[in-house]
């Protein structure tokens, strides 16, 4: 079965670097003509090998038979949207977290909504591109409603130190990743802020609480939450600065300017969030908080008291 990568950022580069150890992978870049030396201008130090097809025609991408979708969750539309034809019988796994604003879709949904010959899966979980990159152990969840096909996908795409973990709760590994990511933010802003790990500490189990409560709305399963796509991303994600989405919210609570340049999929998962939590009828104060600070509606010191001062409840 050959893989391709779709996506030349980060985590897509860091993947075909990974999967090359096992078997050949075309990595899909729109900006490949301008890498210098093999390197993807988002993940430096890091040359692809040689066993990576590294090219910028999709159309050579598509043909492999297993594709891996690579790209920020809010453009994954616009790349599906850039592949009309038929992905019959491919497996399409998407790589991205988030919640699509447009749909309130997860990355995965979409792909099953918008090509339906094919199946879908999520590969999602504490893994930063720098640590894959340099081979260094990492664990994820495959999510794949099809076992036999999440199945294949796990013995497809592990390798010496991707160690693959499958799940047939898509959901579940979708709201995970997603989420983790807005309460990164809110963990970044707390420490920028300087209101100490006992804050972050809070932050982050009232926000799982907050994942597990969406998340379970829609039909997750508890032990997903509780594994790597969700309690394990959260406290990576939660507790260092390699994470992006935990510099954007630290930047806020320092009252700087945030690297605009960044992908911080937490700032739209936030909004997206309250939109189907809004809908679904469900309370997400830290999800609140985090969407008016990343917006400038608020500061966080005053976010924060606001959660302070909410009436006293039952845990
Ligand atoms: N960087 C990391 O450590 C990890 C990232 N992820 C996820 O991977 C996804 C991708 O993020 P990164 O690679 O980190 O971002 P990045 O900012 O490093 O790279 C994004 C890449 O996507 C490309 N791109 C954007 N829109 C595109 C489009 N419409 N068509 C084709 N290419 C397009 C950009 O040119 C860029 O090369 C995100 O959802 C992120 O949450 C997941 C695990 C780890
Ligand atoms: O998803 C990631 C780690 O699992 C990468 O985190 P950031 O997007 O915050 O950099």
């Amino acid at each position: 079965m050959s893989v391709a990568v779709l996506g030349g950022g980060a985590f897509g580069t860091a993947l075909a670097i990974s999967i090359a150890q096992v078997r050949p992978v075309i990595l899909w870049a729109r900006n490949a003509q301008d890498w210098t030396d093999r390197q993807s201008p988002r993940l430096p130090d890091a040359p692809v090998p040689d066993a990576v097809a590294l090219t910028g025609d999709l159309k050579r991408a598509i043909g492999a038979d297993t594709l891996l979708f690579a790209v920020p969750m809010q453009s994954l539309s616009g790349l599906l949207a850039a592949i009309p034809e038929t992905l019959q019988g491919k497996a399409l796994v998407a790589c991205c977290k988030g919640i699509d604003l447009r749909t309130g879709q997860g990355p995965a949904h979409r792909l099953a909504e918008t090509k339906p010959e094919a199946t879908a899966a999520i590969l999602t979980g504490p893994s930063f591109a720098t640590d894959i990159a340099r081979g260094l152990p990492t664990a994820l969840t495959l999510a794949c409603a099809d076992d036999t096909v999440g199945q294949a996908l796990q013995t497809e795409l592990s390798t010496p130190n991707l160690r693959l973990y499958r799940s047939t709760d898509v959901a579940g590994a979708e709201l995970g990743g997603a989420l983790k990511n807005v309460i990164a933010i809110a963990s970044g802003a707390c420490m920028g802020a300087g209101l100490g790990d006992s804050a972050r500490a809070a932050l982050m189990t009232r926000g799982f609480a907050e994942m597990m409560r969406l998340a379970l709305h829609f039909g997750a399963r508890t032990e997903t939450l509780a594994g790597l796509s969700g309690l394990g991303d959260l406290a990576l994600t939660c507790t260092s600065p390699l994470s992006r989405n935990f510099r954007f919210g630290e930047a806020l609570g320092r009252g700087d300017t945030p690297d605009a340049t960044m992908t911080v999929e937490g700032k739209a998962t936030a909004r997206a969030a309250l939109d189907i939590a809004e809908r679904a009828g469900l309370s997400l104060p830290i999800t609140t908080a985090v969407h008016a600070i990343s917006t400038g509606q608020t500061s966080v010191a005053d976010a924060i008291q606001g959660l302070l001062a909410r009436p006293l409840k039952e845990e």
